[in-house]
């Protein structure tokens, strides 16, 4: 995150106060959460919420449970948030959340402890004003309403606003679990415009297979992209004709949540899909996943980044130099805080849109959004990853300025 940030500051020519004040963040609060386990012992989790940003509005991000999550980690992804925010032009900071944990391996039961435990932990840091959770890898609709329950509780009176992503029911909106991999799906189709590529005669490669990925590959496939290959934590599966999405789509959701097992395709690696030679690659698992390593074999015509930081700063170059597009992770993935920003107006003003007004919407932001990196990328002769932070970081640092105070 801070090599880019570092490369579009220089471009932009921000002053050295301006740079320290958007590469710190405002505020980050890690939490001990003490844990009864099914099996009676007590177990303690570490939580973490890192605001990097409030300047354009509430802080806005998702919460991640994932064994991997650290507070450099957050501190990265609360970052991106407030790029992200600013590139699709919506009224929030950036934070993000991470308990680290396996969720795999724990019931549904202590799940829910975790989550009541950490939004208890966090009462004075969340708020529909302050700081809005959303949910990320590991987490869904479930947690979200686990979260908002813990937390109206606490203010005696339901409080739909303080969290995005939840069930429809409890003033979820329409079209938020499918936004991610909508907006993925619209970033493709503005690239292949650029590029004059047909979707008709293109193919794809999704690594990843849970919200972002499966939407991804299900609404890619519909514009007639065929998707070749598709993968998740238990590895790829490639298919050359074309894998059936709604096949695997069926077999994952009767499938405790993996592809294991599927067939209609030959069994890959992880490492093997990003290697193929597809026009689009997809990576939307989670971060690091292309390097110096392993970028020279990516044969795709264009990368576009479902998931936060799939792409190490280390392989940009080698990226670069191959002429391949890469539509950045804090534009191509900003469709789903977009439709959160949706939600959370619907929740204020106390009303409900339908899904078409929603779809329009979201849809025409991130077209919008992707014709101000593409044009920045043109005018500073730059790829599209440093446009996008040029754009967020300008916008930033320009309401910084009008704000003063500091
Ligand atoms: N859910 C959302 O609205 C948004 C998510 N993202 C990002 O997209 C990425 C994916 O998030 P979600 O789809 O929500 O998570 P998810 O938990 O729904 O799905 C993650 C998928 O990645 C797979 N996976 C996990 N480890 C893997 C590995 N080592 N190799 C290959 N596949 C692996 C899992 O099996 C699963 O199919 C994350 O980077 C997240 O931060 C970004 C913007 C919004
Ligand atoms: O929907 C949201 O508010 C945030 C989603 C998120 O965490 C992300 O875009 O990385």
């Amino acid at each position: 995150m801070m090599s880019r940030f570092d490369a579009a500051a220089q471009m932009l020519g921000i002053t050295e106060e301006m740079y320290y004040i958007l590469k710190v963040p405002a505020r980050q609060v890690m939490v001990g959460l003490p844990i009864t386990m099914d099996n009676g012992s007590i177990k303690v989790f570490e939580g973490h919420r890192v605001i990097h940003s409030t300047i354009l509005g509430p802080s806005k991000g998702g919460i991640r449970l994932d064994p991997g999550v650290t507070l450099d980690e957050v501190r990265a992804l609360a970052a991106w948030m407030t790029w992200k925010c600013a590139v699709v032009d919506i009224p929030y900071g950036g934070a993000k959340g991470g308990i680290a944990c396996n969720p795999r391996e724990m019931s549904a039961g202590e799940i829910e402890r975790l989550i009541r435990a950490y939004t208890v932990a966090m009462l004075d840091v969340f708020g529909p004003d302050r700081d809005i959770p959303a949910p990320d890898m590991g987490t869904g609709p479930r947690e979200m309403a686990w979260l908002m329950d813990e937390y109206s509780k606490s203010r005696g009176m339901t409080v739909n606003a303080v969290v995005t992503g939840k069930p429809l029911v409890l003033g979820g909106s329409l079209g938020r679990t499918e936004a991610t991999g909508r907006g993925v799906t619209v970033a493709a189709l503005s690239a292949m415009d650029k590029l004059r590529m047909n979707p008709y005669r293109s193919s794809a490669a999704i690594q990843g297979f849970g919200n972002v990925g499966s939407f991804a590959a299900e609404l890619l496939h519909e514009r007639g992209v065929t998707v070749m290959a598709i993968s998740d934590v238990t590895g790829g599966y490639y298919n050359n004709r074309g894998i059936d999405i709604s096949a695997a789509l069926a077999y994952r959701n009767a499938n405790k949540g993996t592809l294991e097992g599927f067939n209609g395709a030959e069994r890959i690696t992880n490492e093997e899909l990003l290697a193929l030679p597809v026009d689009v690659l997809v990576p939307a698992a989670k971060e690091d996943v292309i390097t110096a390593e392993n970028a020279d074999s990516i044969q795709a015509k264009m990368i576009v980044e479902g998931a936060n930081g799939p792409t190490s700063a280390s392989a940009d170059d080698i990226i670069n130099e191959k002429g391949i597009m890469v539509v950045p992770d804090i534009l191509a993935n900003a469709g789903g805080v977009t439709v959160s920003y949706f939600e959370w107006v619907q929740n204020r003003i106390g009303y409900k849109w339908t899904l078409d007004r929603i779809n329009r919407r979201a849809d025409r932001n991130m077209k919008d959004a992707f014709d101000r990196v593409f044009e920045t990328s043109q005018k500073y002769k730059v790829s599209m990853r440093l446009a996008a932070y040029i754009v967020a970081i300008d916008k930033v640092a320009s309401t910084y300025k009008f704000r003063g105070g500091y």
